[in-house]
């Protein structure tokens, strides 16, 4: 299937924040006409408004049976947004969230139990097309609404299906936040480089052109990541000097990294329950 469907039912977005608005704009990028699009948002940024000025539906009425349904407000806000959707449940309407946290039962409690639910998580590097999104449907959920979900969210980067929503909280944990474990690690690569000497600007030009090529890398590459670390790593050298402090069993990356993606996936727990 393609989107051909939603240009002609429309795409209802609720909450056009930063993943909202990052996804919207692939879409129409991709070629979705504005009109096609039903944003309701209180707070509409700028841009949601000049898209408005192009023909986008802001805050209006609900088409009658849209194809989609978008829900991309914050978990915490859900049970508040979402009843205004409730017409739209059990319905030949596919509803796709992307809140962290929400479960589908919850989706189900608050549309409907026929309700085809696809839970998605997308990343922001959807925001220039590079995201990657995990996908699983719940039982009303045939394959024509699947692929719809992915020919909709591969317009943002990549898609790939789980086997079960429980691995849904540590994909929250491992890619919907990820992005921000690697801009931190930009910023300290950054910050440490300034410490051993270098002007700010080339610092920051230095860490992210290198995060930025070793991630491409390790994309366009045969060999697993740890085989590109030991093409880096000249014996008794620089990198295995670097390596000694990162790689340490009890300090380094990975104690620091299972500690952290575990906070995570245990918040994404916590958000189910709120
Ligand atoms: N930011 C990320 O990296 C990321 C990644 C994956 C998933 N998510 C999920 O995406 C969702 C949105 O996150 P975000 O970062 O875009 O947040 P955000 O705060 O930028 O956007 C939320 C939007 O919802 C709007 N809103 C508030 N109340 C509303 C209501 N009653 N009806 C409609 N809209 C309402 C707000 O005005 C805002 O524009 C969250 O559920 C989050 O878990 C975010
Ligand atoms: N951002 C959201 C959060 O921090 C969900 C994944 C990324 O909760």
């Amino acid at each position: 299937m393609t989107l051909d469907l939603i240009a002609d039912k429309g795409i209802v977005l609720l909450g056009c924040g930063k993943m909202g608005s990052a996804m919207l704009k692939g879409w129409l990028d991709a070629g979705l006409s504005h009109d096609a699009v039903t944003a309701i948002d209180p707070y509409p940024s700028d841009w949601l408004k000049d898209m408005a000025a192009k023909g986008l539906h802001l805050n209006w009425d609900l088409p009658r049976e849209p194809a989609v349904c978008l829900l991309a407000v914050k978990p915490q806000m859900m049970r508040d947004a979402l009843p205004r959707l409730a017409a739209l449940g059990n319905g030949p309407t596919l509803f796709i969230s992307i809140a962290a946290g929400t479960t589908i039962l919850t989706l189900e409690d608050l549309l409907g139990r026929r309700t085809p639910i696809v839970r998605a998580m997308p990343n922001t590097p959807a925001a220039i097309g590079r995201g990657i999104t995990a996908l699983v449907g719940n039982a009303g959920v045939d394959e024509d609404r699947m692929a719809l979900a992915e020919a909709l969210l591969s317009g943002i980067g990549r898609t790939v299906r789980l086997d079960g929503e429980a691995q849904m909280d540590a994909v929250t944990a491992l890619s919907g936040s990820g992005p921000a474990y690697v801009f931190h690690l930009i910023e300290t690569m950054e910050a440490a480089g300034i410490a051993e000497g270098l002007p700010p600007a080339i610092a920051r030009e230095l860490a992210v052109a290198t995060v930025e090529g070793a991630g491409a890398l390790a994309a366009a590459a045969d060999e697993p990541p740890a085989k590109l670390r030991e093409n880096v790593t000249s014996p008794n050298g620089t990198t295995a000097a670097a390596l000694g402090v990162l790689m340490d069993e009890e300090r380094g990356f990975p104690p620091l990294l299972r500690a952290a993606i575990a906070a995570a996936r245990k918040r994404s727990e916590e958000l189910s329950l709120e």
